[in-house]
Formats: structure tokens, C-alpha cells, sequence
């Protein structure tokens, strides 16, 4: 099922519409797991009339705060939103039900929504009433948007995201261990707004020994992300900043028995402690999954990365890169042993891309994912 117009078809309205639904949508970022983040525009007599976007899961859809706005307005009225109308009563009811009731003329989305629930029978559902459907509007902005909400339903598992600062020589620490700071400030704030738009953070027992780290956005108006420690003995400094700060909610994943005592004293502190058996990187993120996570940032070292890649819980990669040369032959690198002996084996990131972040430089680039997805994509 094609139903997507030739790009050439739409207008610079279209497009300009769009890229407002995607700013209204980003106001929610980090905060809609596991719904995705939409913003609605009405236009009537190339007017706004009315707009908004969906806050979180439980709340209203997008199109209805935009409907609510625009009243009357609504009817004969184009409404432009980035994800296709929902169509079944879920935690709400279906949006194309609301705009067929508005008595909407024309609906203009950016992508099909991946969600079987839905997958083409809002726009069916439009269509059959009548109302003019226009499909694929600035979708490749669309999708990288919601790459995290279209992942968990794909792959029924949370987005994957391996961040790390390193030198221009490969180092994430010296050869005794000291990494504060690699990168520079500006580097480290873009670090703070992506876990803001992150579900959850993960670091290693090791991490939280070496670096204490906070693992928060450093704002009070922004969304904190879980904050999860994965630790096979639970050998943790009774002292941690995760356990004396509230900021954020703190998660620790260990192995079945490990030290009751110090569970319960993490318990008495506010941490939630669970048990995985066995405790690996593909477990976390099925647990993960099944709180309704969508993305998961990995900010660990490189033992845990390598086994997070290896089980395939790692599909994307933010390498900051410093103008920085330390030297070592023990000093550490990112990713550890993946037990390759041929660069034949080597992992090739795709849909590469980069930028300078002040002096540093932040490559983003994807692994392949062999797995095929147990939904089919809608065209
Ligand atoms: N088009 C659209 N606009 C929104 O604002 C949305 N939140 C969605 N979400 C779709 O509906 C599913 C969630 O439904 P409930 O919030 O539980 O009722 C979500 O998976 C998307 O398919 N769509
Ligand atoms: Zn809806």
C-alpha cells in the first residue's frame, strides 16, 4: 500500500506546516514513553486557527488539543500533523473519529504510523469519509524524530544509543584511569539535552565506582531519564551520587541473591533494585521494554559496550570526538574486546553524518540490524 504522493506534489506550506508540527512535537521530548512525539497544526484561509502537541502517554493526542483550539474553525479546514490519526480506542479514543466529527476538509501527514493499531486505518478510516488525505510531507524529518518510537514497535525492544567522549586517538581515560574532562563544556551540554530526551541512561558498576557520575540533565525544567546501574556484585560505594540525589529515579539491575543487606539499604534510599537472570545488556533492555521505555542512552564503559553491541542493544552511536592526543598503550578505549581478529568483521555504521560541537566533533552513525523486524513497516 503506497500512499504517499511524489515529494514534488507538496507545496512549501506543506513543508513549512510540517516542520511546525515537529517543533510542537519536540516540547514533549522525553516525556511521551511509549507514545510518540506529534504536533498538529489547523489552517483555515492560510490562517492558524489552531495547534498542538501530545504531552504523554495517558494524555490527549496531538490533533485533539489542536481541534479544541480551533473550535468551529475546524471545519472546510486543512489540519497538518506528523504522524498519521490514530484510529482505536487505546488509552484514548481515535483521533479520525474527532476529525471526522470537526468535519475537517483535508489532512496532510507526515508518516503512516507503525503501530499495527493503527498502520493505515486512520487515513482509510479519513478517507472513507470523504476527507482528502496527503501522505509523506517532509517524512524523513518525520521518522528521525520518532526513530525511537518506530524502533520499540519494529523490534519490540527500546532504541539503543552508545555515546561516548574520546580522544583523537581512541582514549576515553589515560593509562591511570583519568577522564574529566575529554571533551569540552559545549560537548558535555549537548550530552545533558541528549539525556533529557532520553527514556533512560545505563552505566556499569565499574562506571559508578571510577567516575561517581550524576547522570542527570543539570535542569530542573527538563525531563530526567531513569538512571540504570547494571552490576553483577553489587559491589557499589555505599555513597554514590545516584543514591543521595532524588533528581532522577535510580533503577540498579543485578543478579539474582546479590547482597540482600545493601538491596535493602538501596531500597530504604528510594533506588529500585531487580534481579535479571541472566543479568546482561539484552536482558536490561527487555526489562527496560517492558516499563514502556523507548530509547536508552548506554554512557558505559567499554567492557559493557562491547557485550551491549554484541547482543544487539546498541543501534546507534554518538562518538564525541576531542582534538586530543594522550597517548597510552593501557589507556582505555570505547568499545572492548568484540573478539574480531579480521577487519572483515569490522561493525560499518551507516547513515553516517557529523558536526563540530564547539572544538569537538560529534559523529552519529547507526549499526545494521540484521534482525528483521517483527512488524512489517507500512509503506
Ligand atoms: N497521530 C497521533 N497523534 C498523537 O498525538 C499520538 N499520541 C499518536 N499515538 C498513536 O496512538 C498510540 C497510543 O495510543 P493511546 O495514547 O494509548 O490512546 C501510539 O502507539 C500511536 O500509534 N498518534
Ligand atoms: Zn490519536
Amino acid at each position: 500500500m503506497d500512499k504517499n504522493q511524489p515529494s514534488s506534489t507538496f507545496t512549501d506550506v506543506d513543508r513549512d506546516m510540517m516542520q511546525r508540527c515537529l517543533s510542537l512535537a519536540r516540547k514533549a521530548l522525553g516525556r511521551t514513553a511509549p507514545n510518540p512525539l506529534v504536533g498538529a497544526v489547523i489552517v483555515q484561509d492560510r490562517q492558524i486557527v489552531g495547534e498542538g502537541f501530545h504531552p504523554g502517554a495517558g494524555q490527549p493526542h496531538a490533533e485533539v488539543f489542536a481541534l479544541r483550539a480551533a473550535g468551529d474553525r475546524a471545519q472546510g479546514a486543512t489540519i497538518y500533523v506528523n504522524l498519521e490519526p490514530c484510529n482505536h480506542y487505546g488509552r484514548t479514543p481515535p483521533c479520525s473519529e474527532a476529525l471526522v466529527a470537526a468535519q475537517v476538509a483535508k489532512v496532510v501527514v507526515g508518516m503512516v504510523d507503525p503501530d499495527p493499531r493503527v498502520s493505515g486505518g486512520g487515513i482509510a478510516r479519513l478517507q472513507a469519509a470523504g476527507i482528502e488525505v496527503v501522505v509523506g510531507v517532509e517524512e524523513a524529518d518525520c521518522r528521525q524524530l520518532n526513530e525511537a518510537f518506530i524502533h520499540r514497535i519494529l523490534y519490540q525492544q527500546p532504541l539503543g544509543i552508545l555515546k561516548y567522549a574520546m580522544t583523537l586517538d581512541g582514549k576515553i581515560a589515560t593509562n591511570n584511569g583519568h577522564s574529566a574532562w575529554i571533551t569540552a563544556e559545549l560537548a558535555r551540554n549537548e550530552v545533558h539535552q541528549l539525556r533529557a530526551a532520553c527514556d533512560a541512561v545505563i552505566i556499569g558498576g565499574n562506571t559508578l565506582r571510577k567516575d561517581n557520575p550524576q547522570l542527570t540533565t543539570r535542569q530542573t525544567d527538563a525531563p530526567q531519564p531513569l538512571r540504570v546501574v547494571m552490576s553483577l556484585s553489587l559491589d557499589l560505594p555505599e555513597q554514590a551520587y545516584l543514591w543521595q540525589t532524588t533528581a532522577a529515579p535510580t533503577l540498579v539491575l543485578t543478579t539474582v541473591g546479590a547482597k540482600p543487606d545493601f538491596q535493602q539499604r538501596l531500597l530504604a534510599k528510594g533506588v529500585k533494585v531487580v534481579e535479571l537472570a541472566p543479568l546482561s545488556p539484552k536482558e536490561a533492555m527487555n526489562y527496560l521494554y517492558s516499563l514502556g521505555l523507548m530509547s536508552v542512552l548506554w554512557e558505559c564503559g567499554g567492557t559493557l559496550a562491547a557485550s551491549a553491541i554484541s547482543q544487539g542493544a546498541v543501534q546507534k552511536v554518538l562518538a564525541f570526538i576531542a582534538p586530543k592526543i594522550i597517548g597510552g598503550s593501557m589507556a582505555p578505549s570505547p568499545v572492548g574486546e568484540l573478539g574480531f581478529t579480521s577487519m572483515t568483521q569490522a561493525i560499518v555504521l551507516e547513515r553516517l553524518r557529523w558536526r563540530s560541537v564547539g572544538d569537538d566533533c560529534l559523529v552519529e552513525g547507526y549499526i545494521p540490524i540484521e534482525q528483521k523486524p517483527t512488524i512489517e513497516l507500512p509503506q
